[in-house]
């Protein structure tokens, strides 16, 4: 039975989907990176929010990790690579808390615009301070958004609500959305220009880092009011409380900060100043939907291999997953044949549908198949880090589908090119679960690929099988199975023969000093 760990404070509805669905789960809030680095190999999987910091060294305890389950959005607290390293899928919640955030930026709108905390304190300090709290009108004002992402485009709505103008700059988002939104799409520029109040709704990237820098926040129309319930890191805090303090800008809030949790901050006690400890994400309705769809997503993924949301592997519907299963066995046998039978300079792998599997997603196929094929480069390859290390090392990667079938009602074609040119395998599926090699550098062979297996390439001649079997029977090698191929009657041939032992080097020489033979290779599943 898998073993999942809640280590932040989450609903108790992700336990119970937990334990619903069969998986034993420990709640554990609240853990020191040390407390937690020595528990983690207990578990298959991890479920976190923001306060978790699965980092490097964290990770390299987690020897039977699958999963790490990000109950919310943002992931900057999981260190990926690590994660993509030990072939850890990661997978977050994107649309659980956007509603309830995006509330959080609009609440944190208003309360900029009319002083509201100020006047609070005021007021229950037994002031009744009336003039000293002048607030502005949002109807007609225009809010320029950064990032119009889901939050952005939910912030953007009830804007357009409360009757303000909306402008935003996003790179990714296009004119036809910005028409489909009711908004105006804009640069930074015009943005920072326009913008009566601008709220922020991006990731924290290279690019979106300090995208508020002092030069920007320079740039903003003065009395400009600022509102960034998306991450720490995107404005320069220290510019802000100067721009506060000299009155170009009129009110800031922030829920996110550069270090958290903010315990001290040079922002707190300035004028105009708002904060909230993060809560964005802070609503009855947002924590259940996000806790609940973490539970069912890492279930699924534990229990039947579906993937859904998943930020290091493609996505897998639990409809698919049990018919992908046995292709991904096949697929990464076949990248796994070709891997250790092409010797160097490799520029291209086209993966190849046809028949049943052109109906499937061919995404985790292809990553199946390049796991296999650079394992014998790689020992710390796996399906999740494989595209990754491909594109690294500057691999083309192609995928194509037919739907007609050819003799095999499904196959599943690989073709590598290296500096030796293109050579391409071939495998299909025997009673629907069995993978089987149907063809290799274009001679018809069927075999299984499993265990041991030697692979030799030589002329066609009379007495080279018993030479083969005789050298092996010296070496005290029991042969499973004789798979054999060859190009037309006295041409190029191939055997693969499945054995008991070991291939030694000695042994590889011995077959490789008989005569006709081309290549001789020992092979491992
Ligand atoms: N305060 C909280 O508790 C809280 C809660 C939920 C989400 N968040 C954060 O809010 C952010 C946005 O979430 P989302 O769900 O809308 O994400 P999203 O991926 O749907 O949208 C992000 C948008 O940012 C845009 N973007 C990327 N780089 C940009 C750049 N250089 N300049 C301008 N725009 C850029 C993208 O094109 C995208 O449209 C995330 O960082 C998330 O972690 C915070
Ligand atoms: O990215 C998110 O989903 C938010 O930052 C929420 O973080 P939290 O789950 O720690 O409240």
């Amino acid at each position: 039975m898998p073993k999942v760990l809640i280590s932040d404070k989450m609903s108790p509805k992700a336990a119970e989907v937990f334990r619903n669905r069969g998986i034993e789960v420990d709640e554990k809030p609240g853990l020191s990176p040390e407390e937690l680095k020595a528990i983690i190999g207990e578990y298959d999987g991890l479920a976190v929010r923001s306060a978790t910091k699965p980092n490097e060294d964290i990770l390299s305890a987690a020897d039977n990790m699958k999963v790490i389950g990000r109950a919310g959005i943002g992931v900057d607290n999981i260190d990926m690579n690590a994660a993509s390293a030990r072939g850890i899928v990661v997978m977050n919640t994107p649309f659980g808390n956007s509603i309830t955030t995006a509330e959080h930026a609009i609440a944190l709108m208003f309360a900029v615009a009319r002083q509201l905390p100020e006047a609070d304190a005021s007021t229950q300090a037994g002031k009744w301070e009336k003039s000293r709290f002048m607030g502005v009108e949002v109807t007609g004002k225009t809010l320029g958004l950064i990032g119009a992402g889901n939050i952005g485009s939910i912030v953007a709505s009830r804007a357009l609500g409360l009757r303000m103008k909306v402008i935003a700059y996003d790179p990714f988002l296009t004119e036809e959305r910005a028409q489909e939104l009711g908004i105006r799409k804009g640069t930074l520029d015009e943005v920072l220009a326009q913008a009566d109040f601008i709220t922020l709704h991006t990731p924290l990237t290279d690019q979106t880092r300090n995208i508020l820098s002092r030069g920007n926040l320079e740039k903003t129309k003065k009395g400009v009011r600022i509102v960034n319930c998306a991450r720490g890191g995107l404005i320069d805090e220290a510019a802000l409380k100067d721009l506060l303090e000299s009155g170009h800008v009129a009110g800031a809030a922030l829920d996110v900060f550069a270090e958290e949790p903010a315990k001290e901050n040079p922002l707190f006690g300035t004028p105009g100043f708002v904060a909230t400890p993060h809560l964005g994400a802070s609503t009855t309705e947002a924590q259940v939907n996000v806790a609940i769809q973490v539970a069912e997503q890492m279930s699924d993924y534990l229990l039947s291999g579906a993937v859904t949301n998943a930020l290091n592997t493609p996505s897998v519907s639990a409809e698919d997953a049990p018919k992908l299963k046995p292709y991904m066995v096949l697929a990464e046998k076949l990248g796994l044949l070709a891997g250790q039978l092409i010797e160097e300079g490799l520029s291209k792998v086209t993966v190849e549908a046809e028949g049943a599997l052109s109906e499937l997603n061919l995404k985790p196929i292809t990553s199946a198949v390049l796991a296999g094929l650079l394992r014998p480069m790689s020992d710390s390859v796996n399906m999740v880090n494989a595209p990754v290390l491909a594109r690294d090392r500057g691999i083309d990667i192609a995928e194509v589908r037919h739907e007609r079938e050819g003799d095999y009602h499904t196959l599943l074609r690989l073709t590598v090119e290296t500096s030796k040119g293109a050579r391409s395998i071939a495998g299909t599926l025997f009673g629907e679960n069995n993978p089987r090699l149907v063809e290799l550098f274009g001679i018809g062979m069927e075999a299984e690929l499993s265990g041991q297996m030697l692979y030799v390439e030589n002329a066609d001649k009379p007495g080279f099988i018993g030479a083969v079997g005789s050298t092996l029977g010296k070496a005290d090698i029991n042969i499973g199975t004789f798979n054999l191929g060859r190009r037309g009657g006295g041409g190029e041939a191939i055997m693969l023969v499945s054995v008991d032992g070991e291939i030694s080097e000695p042994l590889l020489w011995d077959i490789c000093r008989l005569e006709g033979v081309q290549d001789v290779k020992a092979l491992r599943f």
